[in-house]
């Protein structure tokens, strides 16, 4: 299975230029994104690094149309300016093609763990069938096999961020985009989370997006971008080692 899907900017996933971010704060502005430019390639774990409040967030939203940037455009797969469309449109791209996870799961508490994920794909028109075959092949790739019929007030933290990886993952997404996917979590289960962000971007050819304060989690990507006061200030290539070890096991 792969999704090297190569839309109108061959090896680039995203391309965006200018980005300009500004919220208000009383009566002036706080500019939090000041015209970055940032892309990132089908098949890499690309990391993206700075400290606290230095606009992270904000740049994975305004890249995946959750919040539309002042300036500048942001071109992914076969769509020329994404913020130029409307909003149902998308939406239906988000929908279509991205998958995210963040650091709080966000998983409902009323399902179990193969309903979490069966109901993304039900909500993308696949059959009932489908979506149960589909959801069953993703948790079980992410290990949770066992765990199909939990819900969440009984699974660790490790298990839920599996569910919520498992529900991005589903969908054969060409773009993920993953926001401190590992800060709730211990060195054993942050590993086995940043492993299968690594195997979404080799095996699936996904352009992995990660956003995290957490340098050990370098040794995993393909490159590193930081970012500070809205700026990006670094941009570099590493050979990933998907053995790497984040923490000794007890
Ligand atoms: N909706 C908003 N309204 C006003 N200010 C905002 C809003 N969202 C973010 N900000 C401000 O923008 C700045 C950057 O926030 P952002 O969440 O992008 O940073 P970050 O690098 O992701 O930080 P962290 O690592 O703490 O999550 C912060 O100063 C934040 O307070």
């Amino acid at each position: 299975m792969t999704t090297k899907v190569h839309g109108n900017h061959g090896d680039f996933a995203i391309e965006a230029k200018g980005l300009v971010k500004r919220f208000k704060s009383g009566k002036s502005f706080v500019e939090v994104l000041k015209g970055v430019d940032f892309d990132a390639r089908h098949g890499d774990l690309t990391m993206v690094m700075g400290p606290s409040g230095s606009g992270k967030s904000t740049l994975v939203a305004t890249l995946s149309g959750l919040l539309r940037p002042e300036e500048g455009r942001v071109d992914m797969l076969d769509v020329d300016d994404l913020w130029k469309m409307s909003s149902g449109k998308i939406d239906k791209f988000r929908l279509d093609h991205c998958g995210f996870i963040f650091q709080g799961f966000n998983l409902f508490p009323a399902l179990t763990a193969l309903q979490q994920v069966e109901v993304v794909l039900k909500f993308q028109g696949l059959s009932s069938g489908d979506a149960k075959r589909r959801a069953t092949a993703a948790l079980e790739e992410v290990g949770l096999g066992p765990r199909l019929h939990q819900r969440p007030t009984i699974l660790s933290g490790g298990e839920k961020q599996r569910v919520a990886i498992a529900r991005a993952l589903a969908k054969d997404p060409q773009i993920l985009f993953a926001d401190e996917p590992t800060s709730a979590l211990d060195g054993e289960n942050g590993q086995i989370v940043i492993r299968l962000l690594r195997r979404a971007a080799t095996e699936h050819g996904a352009a992995v997006i990660c956003v995290t304060h957490d340098p050990r989690l370098e040794a995993w990507a393909d490159r590193v971008i930081k970012i500070e006061d809205g700026k990006i200030v670094d941009d570099q290539r590493h050979t990933p080692d998907p053995n790497a070890v984040l923490a000794s096991h007890h």
